[in-house]
């Protein structure tokens, strides 16, 4: 697969002093979809406005499909859609207008049997003659969408595309991200959610104070930071842990009636085999056991320790 963002050494420092980004490096290869993680103003926002070409980085540097964003602006932003968090739509304007219209902005040509086929992928191509304002909320995201993928660009830049929605409507945006996959787009995406990162992404950025903290394909962060808690229920309650056990980093619950065991899934031996046969010994008897793995909410919570410090500059 090939790059389609290179990102170097990118750093902004906001003119009050504020340093929104600091030193960030990243390359995303073509189709891939990104979900860049971070609390409120860890820099996502900066980040993605600086490869869009709305604000200007004050080091380091971004090609988009090999085209230097400062240099070659023109080139760059062409492969790039950005849908915005808010939604800004002209009410009166017909959905096929509206779209029609940001085509125009890029100064391209029309292209009716483009647009058509975006708004049939966003399901949309039944309202296409409707007025924007007559449309709920769902479909005027998806509308964003559709006005962002206008000028066939080859990556999508989500801000938040589910900030403020209820969990249907958030769904439904997990759906059209999954049909833009299929269809070859490279997302970008930031969110707040760790639930949606997840869910959607091949790669997930945690960003922290203008840090890019790391960046890890979704499955391998996951099992690489995810502790595993074994619960073992038991058949008796217990008053204390067996002195067979001690030693062992048990912990009991506070009715005697379960014992849970934190393991790494990545060790080579987790201990609990022995552990179950020491349980035995200690004539402990087990009615059932379960395991647990951490969320991502416990992953991120371990990396952004620290609440954010907005008048931070270092
Ligand atoms: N135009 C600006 N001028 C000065 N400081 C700014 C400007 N835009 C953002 N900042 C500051 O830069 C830092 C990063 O902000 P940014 O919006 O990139 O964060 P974010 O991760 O997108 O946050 P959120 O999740 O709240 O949208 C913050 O401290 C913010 O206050």
């Amino acid at each position: 697969m090939a790059a389609i963002i290179e990102i170097e050494n990118l750093s902004k420092q906001y003119r009050g002093g504020t340093k929104a980004l600091n030193d960030v490096s990243l390359t995303i290869e073509e189709g891939e979809i990104i979900a860049l993680l971070g609390p409120n103003g860890a820099g996502k926002t900066t980040l993605i406005s600086i490869i869009c070409g709305l604000v200007v980085p004050t080091g380091g540097a971004v090609r988009v499909g090999g085209h230097d964003i400062a240099t070659d602006w023109r080139a760059a932003r062409r492969l790039i859609g950005l849908v915005p968090q808010e939604i800004a739509l002209e009410p009166f304007e017909t959905v096929m207008n509206s779209v029609r219209f940001t085509r125009g902005l890029y100064g391209e040509g029309s292209d009716d049997a483009w647009i058509g086929q975006v708004l049939r992928s966003l399901a949309l191509w039944d309202k296409r003659d409707t007025p924007t304002k007559e449309l709920s909320g769902g479909m005027k995201r998806r509308v964003l969408i559709a006005k962002a993928l206008a000028h066939r660009p080859k990556v999508l830049f989500l801000d938040e595309p589910t900030a403020g929605v209820d969990v249907a409507l958030r769904r439904e945006m997990w759906q059209v991200v999954e049909q833009l996959r299929r269809d070859g787009v490279t997302i970008i995406l930031t969110t707040h959610y760790l639930e949606e990162a997840e869910e959607m992404a091949d790669r997930i950025g945690v960003i922290d104070r203008g840090r890019l903290l790391l960046i890890k394909p979704t499955a391998e962060l996951m099992g690489e930071f995810g502790k595993k808690t074994l619960t073992i229920e038991l058949d008796t309650p217990l008053s204390q842990i067996p002195p067979e056990l001690e030693g062992r980093e048990l912990r009991l619950s506070a009715d005697g009636r379960a014992l849970s065991y934190d393991y790494d899934t990545r060790a080579e031996r987790t201990g609990i085999a022995r552990l179950i046969g020491d349980l035995a010994r200690a004539g402990v008897t087990v009615r059932d056991v379960s395991t647990r793995q951490s969320n991502l909410e416990e992953v991120f919570m371990s990396l952004v320790s620290e609440p954010q410090h907005e008048e931070e500059t270092a």
